[in-house]
């Protein structure tokens, strides 16, 4: 048996729900570059749910249940108060998220329409408990959700406490939708590892909210928004760069596992930081950008990823970095859910073999005769 590192090309699960075939990114079968042009994240999310885009009736009740969903429970908001105010923001999540499953009562029914029912509570509650928890870091009370907001506007209304202007929602919507599922990807992978042992969906989301956090999957956009900082202005970016790359570091936001020729959300990401740059009249963090991109490209052969613009894109939208991944889970769970449901369907456990590389013929030592 030997081991295949970061299980590189291993095909691990069978799924319907998306897919990526020479670069090219698609849910259930819809291009990318197609729902990203004329698609709502309300529309997509239910198309990764029930395979479908849907039609005007079923979209009206997919609105009005993560509106009647959206609120959550009063004991949550207190506990949430007593996390540390410089909470790591996934940590908190991934935290309020395991307690909610507290206060569901149907947590542990495994039924088909239970889970979905559940899949559509958990896409309703997230962007609450985000907003919620950005606002409890700074001293301010949580909002309230508003009946009848698209989950992008409903988000920006509790973060900011006023009704958000139509550019900075039509940008959040996109972002969502870019977001909303990627194959196997590592936080979907993990998911689908702890469901698969028959674990309740609020479980295998904590999972997936636990290996999104990391910086090598979708805690990269933070980390790039923390790079653009240090760098600080255009003139800048070359030597920073150079001594990165010198250093053998990684630049973040660039590379991945399975686009070598680009990332098919970035483009769009990229368009998103120019316009909304063009708009305030200031372009300064795209043209960094776009400076940190030619050098990464032109000396690694390393496009940008989904992460890279993404983080221009939402400090343009007023947005604090510390919620840039949590935002990411926003759409994600969109995703992660449809993964749930799937695996369910047609479920083994996941248990793969390991290569075994430590030692061999050990012998017992007694306690006392050990150095
Ligand atoms: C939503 C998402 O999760 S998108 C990914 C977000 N993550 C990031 O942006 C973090 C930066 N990128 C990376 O760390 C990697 O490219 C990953 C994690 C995305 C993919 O990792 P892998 O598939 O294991 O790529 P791997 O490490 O084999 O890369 C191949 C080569 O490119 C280099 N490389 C890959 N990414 C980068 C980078 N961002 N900066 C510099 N060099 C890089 C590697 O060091 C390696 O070089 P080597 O062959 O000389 O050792
Ligand atoms: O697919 C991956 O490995 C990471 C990624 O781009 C995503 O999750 O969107």
């Amino acid at each position: 048996m030997t081991a295949t590192k970061g299980l590189e090309g291993i095909v691990a699960a069978a799924s319907s729900i998306s897919s990526i075939v020479d670069g090219v990114l698609t849910y259930r079968g819809y291009n990318i570059d197609d729902l990203a042009a004329n698609a709502s994240f309300e529309e997509v999310a239910f198309l990764l749910w029930f395979g479908k885009l849907p039609n005007q009736d079923e979209l009206s009740r997919l609105q009005q249940d993560l509106s009647d969903y959206a609120a959550i429970p009063d004991a949550l908001i207190e506990q949430m108060k007593l996390y540390p105010k410089d909470m790591s923001t996934m940590a908190a999540l991934r935290s309020a998220v395991s307690a909610l499953a507290l206060y569901d009562a149907e947590a542990d029914d495994m039924s088909r329409e239970a889970n979905e029912r559940k899949a559509i509570r958990l896409q309703a509650q997230l962007p609450t408990i985000i907003a919620a928890m950005a606002r409890l870091r700074k001293g301010q009370e949580p909002v309230a959700p508003k009946a009848g907001l698209s989950v992008a506007e409903n988000f920006l209304y509790m973060l900011r406490g006023e009704t958000p202007e139509e550019t900075s929602v039509k940008a959040l919507d996109q972002a969502l939708v870019l977001h909303a599922d990627h194959e196997l990807n590592a936080s979907t992978f993990a998911a689908r590892v702890t469901v698969a042992t028959l674990s309740d969906i609020y479980s295998g989301v904590t999972s997936a909210i636990g290996a999104l956090k990391g910086p090598l999957h979708g805690g990269a956009n933070e980390a790039v928004m923390k790079m653009l900082n240090e760098i600080g202005s255009i003139d800048k970016v070359e030597p920073y760069i150079q001594e990165k790359l010198d250093n053998k570091d990684k630049i973040m936001g660039f590379g991945h596992r399975v686009y070598k020729n680009g990332d098919p959300r970035a483009k769009h990401l990229q368009k998103m930081s120019r316009e909304l740059g063009e708009m305030k009249g200031d372009t300064s963090l795209y043209e960094m950008s776009v400076k940190v991109e030619d050098i990464v490209t032109a000396q690694k052969g390393l496009k940008p990823n989904v992460d890279f613009y993404s983080a221009s894109v939402y400090t343009q939208l007023g947005i604090e970095q510390e919620l840039f991944t949590p935002i990411f889970a926003i759409s994600r769970v969109s995703g992660w859910t449809a993964h749930i449901l799937e695996q369910y369907e047609n479920n083994r456990i996941i248990r793969p073999r390991a290569e075994y590389v430590g030692q061999t013929d050990q012998k017992y030592v007694p306690i006392e005769q050990r150095s």
